[in-house]
């Protein structure tokens, strides 16, 4: 009897109920990119740390403006030195110096007339006055980053600033990346009657290590039970989720789901209302993790970015969000069945149209090389016509 599809959002949320962290471990600060932040940070200083001057110019009060101005001196970044400015006086100052106390401005050089060698005149009405004030940024104390976040280069830089050399993270997940199929043989082989390279495989990996992961190839499988049991046996000994691909549907040689449920998992989820990825299985046994994803490659592709994603994310201690945007299609759009939500390949234009392309279905790999987004395709829509907005994925 068939099994009832779930949608993409239960799938999603049985993910999220299911998946936990998997603790915690301190990094070196440069190398802590496409981590997640196990603790919040707080800075110990002020940003700026002093009234900074943002323009290369001369500081001065705002009062005595045009001038003339008397030129005390000179102040360069990285030195500290009191002036006090007075009535009708100004003092060259850098980018990036700290301003006296006693200036309120600072005009910019290339609005500066030079009257004499200590004398000049500002030749512009008004202006900003040029200041990065102390603490305008920051705060000393202030919590700069929050646990949960993904650390991406721009918070490398508010580490740094700082002063957070080490930080704790979420571990990252140990995935294996495992195919099923005794249709299967690698790429460095050709191909005899009946037999297709495996794709997925390396897709898979590339995928992960996009994410910047750890990954295990574990090859390919033969569709037995014995030998799949025995290839999830050993991956699941240093691994805490395997990712495979293929023999997860109802065919008579898909004897994934059988042999988990053997091995004392229990099934999460099997079919899924979507396309491509109908057959997404999920399933857990304590710490570990198998996400089993359709044989076809653009379903394998899709569903590791939908399902995947959400389950690595949520390993690592954070929550994933697609990046998706509307758009108007170029084009009118019609499909025969709408039972299923749908993930198409498609382009947008440079105009911000999507158009759609030859497209046969879910082996078919090529579609996704030549496309720059996913278009989604909402459960009980078979018609959106040319101009109408939809969300697309760009990839
Ligand atoms: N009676 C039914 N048959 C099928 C159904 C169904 O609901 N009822 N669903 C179809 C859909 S949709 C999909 S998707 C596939 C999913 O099947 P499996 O996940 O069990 O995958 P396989 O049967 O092993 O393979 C499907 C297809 O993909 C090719 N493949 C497999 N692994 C790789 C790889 N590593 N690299 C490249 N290509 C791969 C494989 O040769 C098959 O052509 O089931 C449908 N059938
Ligand atoms: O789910 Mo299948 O992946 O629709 O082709």
């Amino acid at each position: 009897m068939a099994e009832k599809m779930i949608s993409i959002d239960e799938a999603l949320q049985i993910v999220r109920n299911n998946a936990e962290v998997l603790g915690i471990e301190n990094v070196e600060m440069p190398e802590a990119t496409g981590r997640v932040l196990a603790e919040d940070v707080f800075s110990d200083v002020n940003m700026p740390p002093f009234n900074k001057s943002a323009m290369d110019g001369f500081a001065c009060r705002k009062e005595d403006l045009p001038g003339p101005l008397k030129v005390l001196g000179e102040i360069p970044a990285g030195s500290f030195q009191t002036f006090t400015i007075g009535r009708g006086e100004c003092v060259k100052i850098m980018t990036g110096a700290p301003v006296p106390e006693s200036a309120d401005i600072v005009i910019m050089k290339e609005f500066v007339e030079i009257l004499d060698n200590d004398h000049i005149r500002y030749t512009k009405d008004g202006g900003a006055s040029n200041i990065c004030l102390l603490g305008e940024d920051v705060q000393k104390d202030d919590k700069v980053l929050s646990a949960g976040t993904l650390i991406r280069p721009e918070h490398i830089a508010v580490l740094a600033g700082v002063g957070k050399t080490t930080v704790d993270v979420y571990r990252r997940p140990k995935v294996a990346v495992m195919t099923t199929g005794s249709e299967l043989v690698e790429p460095t082989e050709k191909p005899s009657a009946g037999q297709i390279r495996n794709s997925n495989g390396p897709q898979m990996v590339a995928q992960l290590r996009s994410m910047n992961f750890p990954v295990q190839y574990s090859g390919i499988v033969e569709d037995t039970p014995e030998t799949t049991q025995l290839a999830i046996q050993n991956a699941l000994r240093e691994n805490d989720v395997i990712l495979l691909s293929g023999g997860v549907s109802v065919g008579d040689y898909d004897f994934v789901p059988q042999v988990l449920k053997e091995l004392g998992f229990t099934i999460l989820t099997t079919v899924m209302a979507a396309k491509p990825g109908k057959h997404t299985l999920f399933v857990r046994k304590g710490k570990k993790y198998v996400l089993g994803l359709p044989g076809n490659p653009v379903s394998s592709y899709v569903q590791l970015e939908v399902i995947g994603k959400e389950l690595f994310y949520r390993l690592m201690g954070t929550s994933f969000t697609p990046f998706r945007i509307k758009a108007r299609l170029a084009v009118d759009f019609k499909r025969k069945k709408s039972n299923r939500y749908e993930f198409l390949p498609v382009i947008i234009s440079p105009s911000g149209e999507v158009e759609l392309l030859p497209y046969h279905g879910s082996a078919h790999i090529h579609a996704l090389t030549g496309a720059n987004a996913l278009m989604e395709i909402p459960v009980g829509i078979s018609e959106i016509n040319k101009g109408e907005s939809v969300y697309v994925r760009p990839l």
